[in-house]
């Protein structure tokens, strides 16, 4: 058998019995360095064209990123040649600053340096691998073999900066493999490179612990991050950087931690592309700050924007159900849901603290409409159909009607097992509830004397019939009318009428339930004379029940 859990070890934890970053609430966006371009780049069945980064490097800045982890440039020529384009093509904004990635080879550094030749700003990115895994099986060394890589690395990255100071050069260490590392050997080789590169108020170096493979619970993680925080040298003249990747699909919840830990600043990827499940997406960590009343400090607002962008290059599809981008996100299909949603949203006052049931922001902020809010199907309940008809048609239902129509919408979808759309709920409504045949009221005349005196005329199957009927307004008496020339005995039960809403002429809905041949039922009607819509209303409330009768009789 393979599939056999017992191949694998448990991982054990640190030892952090006084960690204080359970309490502590993030309050401000962290400084975030977007690594599509390199980590999201390398992990591509193919890697971006020159021009495909230059695309996705504009949106980048667009969105508001201040630091770009721009490529690796000694690892290929496009690499190279793109890191050359955004300077010599003054591509790069005075306020961000790129990045690049290199091992701690004196070729590979020699040539960063060579493509970033000319630029103001620039972060150089050192990494070499420091778990006893790769110590012990890639490189074959023990610890002080490693810290000498490093060192080296450190070294050199140095005296290449020295060659041309009219840039402002920044370093960043990366212990990769952090999450594998024994935490004291993550300290002690650290301080190692920042021995080298002596971090000062004016010289703050980058130190990014990363989560190369995720391999634990993101509580790990956060102890990890705060017993580092604790003990490397300088700590006040060093920016944590976090750089999570998400193989237990954890990469934004270890990030969030790892803030709470201490850290400074974080690397990710727009919704989240990267090496296997991806790095953490910086689209839903930023989001989830920005749900709870924090700036993220990146404008999100071009959502669909962004997917395309990222889509168009990176070739992979965005999840119908990704946080906060995909399509289906903001919709709700079942019934106590929508009931929910339509409720909120209709009791809520334009300034107040958003708070709706089910959705977690307005989609209006990332440019999404209501429309797709609800969408029905044999899970959805008579809030969502009562939802879509006020949606789309300006008629609100009372309680009464939205149950009815909501039985046969129901039924509707069990029958066909798909979506039903607005137009079908919509025609729906008008065949069970406006229906005006085999009986409808052409006109009417009206007059009150004592008590109210109607005339009115009905069509049955095209022929005219005249009634004329008194009563104490002009429903009951038209009801009396028809009592009396059918021999029925015809009660309204609940009666609602209401000015359409988004209607430029001033037409009124009228929805009533009725008591008529030994059974409830409701109907409906629309017309600028509000009279004629109740009289329709009940009318078609009445041939439901004829037809109803008919059934029955067949
Ligand atoms: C976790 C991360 O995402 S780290 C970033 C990973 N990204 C990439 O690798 C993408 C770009 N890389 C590349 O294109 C290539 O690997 C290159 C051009 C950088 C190097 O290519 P090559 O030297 O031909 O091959 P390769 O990558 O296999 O080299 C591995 C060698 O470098 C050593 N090495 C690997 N990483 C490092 C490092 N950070 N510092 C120093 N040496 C390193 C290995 O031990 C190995 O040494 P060996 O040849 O003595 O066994
Ligand atoms: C180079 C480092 C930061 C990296 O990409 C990783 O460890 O995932």
């Amino acid at each position: 058998m393979s599939f056999d859990h017992r191949k694998y070890q448990p991982y054990l934890p640190i030892q952090l019995t006084d960690r204080t970053w359970p309490d502590q609430v993030i309050t401000r966006a962290p400084a975030w360095c977007s690594v599509d371009l390199r980590d999201g780049n390398q992990a591509l069945i193919e890697p971006m064209t020159v021009a495909e980064k230059k695309r996705l490097f504009a949106l980048l800045v667009k969105v508001g990123f201040k630091q770009i982890e721009v490529g690796f440039p000694a690892a290929s020529q496009p690499d190279f040649d793109f890191v050359r384009a955004i300077i010599d093509e003054g591509l790069v904004p005075d306020d961000v600053t790129i990045q690049v990635l290199t091992q701690s080879r004196p070729e590979l550094i020699e040539r960063s340096f060579e493509a970033l030749k000319g630029t103001k700003t620039a972060i150089v990115h050192l990494y070499n691998s420091t778990s006893p895994a790769q110590r012990e099986q890639v490189f074959g060394l023990n610890k002080a073999g490693i810290v000498q890589i490093a060192v080296d690395g450190a070294r050199k990255v140095k005296a290449e900066a020295e060659k041309h100071p009219h840039t402002h050069w920044q370093f960043q260490y990366s212990p990769e493999s952090y999450t594998g590392t024994e935490p004291e050997f993550a300290v002690e080789i650290c301080n190692a490179v920042l021995d080298v590169w002596k971090p000062a108020p004016d010289n703050k170096v980058i130190i990014n612990l990363p989560a190369t493979v995720e391999m634990t619970t993101p509580n790990v993680y956060a102890d990890q991050i705060e017993h580092f925080c604790r003990h490397v040298q300088q700590r006040e003249h060093v920016i944590i950087s976090l750089h999570t990747h998400n193989d237990r699909g954890c990469g934004v919840a270890a990030a969030e931690l790892g803030v709470m830990a201490g850290a400074d600043r974080v690397e990710g990827t727009l919704l989240g592309n990267g090496e296997r499940t991806g790095n953490m997406d910086i689209v839903t960590m930023a989001m989830n700050l920005y749900s709870r009343g924090v700036d993220p400090q990146l404008d999100l607002s071009p959502m669909d924007e962004i997917i395309s962008v990222v889509q168009d290059v990176t070739k992979l599809s965005v999840h119908p159900r990704h946080p906060y981008a995909g399509d289906l996100v903001y919709t709700a299909f079942s019934g106590s849901h929508q009931d929910a949603i339509r409720k909120c949203l209709s009791k809520r006052k334009s300034n107040a603290p958003w708070d709706v049931a089910y959705l977690p922001i307005d989609p209006a902020d990332i440019g999404r409409n209501y429309e797709a809010v609800v969408r029905i199907n044999s899970q959805s309940g008579k809030g969502g159909v009562a939802f879509i008809l006020e949606k789309d048609h300006g008629i609100v239902l009372p309680r009464w009607m939205q149950i009815a129509l909501s039985r046969v919408v129901q039924e509707d979808a069990e029958h066909s097992a798909g979506e039903i759309s607005s137009a079908r709920i919509w025609e729906l409504f008008q065949q069970h509830f406006m229906n005006q045949s085999p009986m409808s009221v052409k006109s009417y005349r009206l007059e009150h004397i004592e008590n109210e005196q109607i005339s009115f005329v009905i069509e049955q199957n095209g022929d005219m019939i005249v009634i004329d009927a008194i009563g104490n307004g002009a429903i009951s008496a038209f009801c009396n009318g028809l009592n009396q020339h059918f021999g029925w005995q015809l009660d309204v039960l609940d009666y609602e009428e209401h000015s359409l809403q988004h209607s430029s002429d001033a037409q009124a809905a009228a929805t009533v339930q009725v008591h008529c041949l030994g059974n409830r039922h409701q109907g409906a009607a629309i017309h600028e004379d509000t009279l004629l819509a109740s009289m329709n209303a009940i009318m078609a409330a009445v041939n439901q029940a004829l037809e109803q009768q008919q059934v029955q009789v067949a």
